[in-house]
């Protein structure tokens, strides 16, 4: 294993979850929520730096929250950008290279759950093959459609439901979203970025447990995982 640094989006708006503020702050078992995801990289010996992308205006917030909660690894606060993208970008170019071309892990501030192990396979393989993200086979059927039109099923073999972190060689990464930003190409995910570019991208399962918390009832979902965790269940 290698150490690596994991650039974490929290500088979003939490519009879908309808709390009036940005989700990042919302408790979770009496504690926010971007705490339990900087808690999980705190945990892991291999991480030794978080970039933590925010909203500017809540810079001195989160500066707070770290300080309060104590996080040990060290922290660069930096502003983010209008799509999640931007904000991704502005935290990769604050990466060290140090002539290694390091991996480097980003990972969305709104899914606490991720577990270590996975981590530890990710950084691995995209040590190996330069590109590697964490995705779980598609549960439910899904189609496109034309408003409320259906116009196509997408066969389910081979669709895998996508989550974060997703982990880069600095180099390659770095490159897709500089290309991506000069030619506008706007991704939902870093993985397209690098995908758009021509690279080979891999796929290390996931647990459904690995949710984005990002409408109301993801709160619930939240919870109970927190429940079932503290009493060993999973
Ligand atoms: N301009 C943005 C938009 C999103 N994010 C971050 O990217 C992650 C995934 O985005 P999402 O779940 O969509 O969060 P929001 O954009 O806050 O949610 P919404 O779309 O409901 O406003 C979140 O941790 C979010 O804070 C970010 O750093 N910068
Ligand atoms: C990156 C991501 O979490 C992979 O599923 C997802 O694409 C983020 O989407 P969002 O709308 O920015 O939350």
């Amino acid at each position: 294993m290698e150490n690596y640094t994991v650039v974490i989006p929290a500088a979003g708006q939490g519009k879908r979850m309808k709390a009036g503020k940005n989700k990042q702050f919302l408790m979770l078992n009496g504690i926010p929520l971007v705490i339990h995801t900087l808690r999980v990289f705190e945990q892991d010996d291999f991480c030794s730096e978080i970039v933590l992308v925010v909203n500017e205006q809540e810079t001195e917030a989160m500066e707070q929250l770290v300080n309060e909660y104590g996080i040990t690894t060290p922290v660069c606060i930096i502003p983010g950008g209008r799509e999640r993208q931007n904000s991704v970008y502005e935290g990769l170019k604050q990466v060290e290279n140090g002539g290694k071309d390091p991996v480097v892990l980003i990972h969305d501030g709104a899914r606490p759950f991720i577990k270590k192990e996975q981590i530890d396979t990710l950084v691995s393989t995209a040590k190996a093959s330069g590109a590697a993200i964490v995705a779980v086979p598609v549960k439910d059927t899904v189609k496109k459609a034309s408003g409320t039109t259906v116009t196509a099923t997408v066969e389910r073999e081979g669709l895998w439901a996508v989550q974060t972190p997703q982990a880069f060689r600095l180099s390659l990464i770095l490159s897709a979203h500089q290309q991506a930003a000069e030619a506008g190409f706007l991704g939902t995910d870093d993985a397209s970025l690098a995908e758009w570019c021509g690279k080979t991208v891999r796929i290390v399962e996931g647990d459904y447990q690995n949710i984005k918390l990002t409408t109301p009832e993801d709160l619930l979902f939240a919870e109970a995982i927190i429940s079932n965790r503290k009493d060993g269940h999973i």
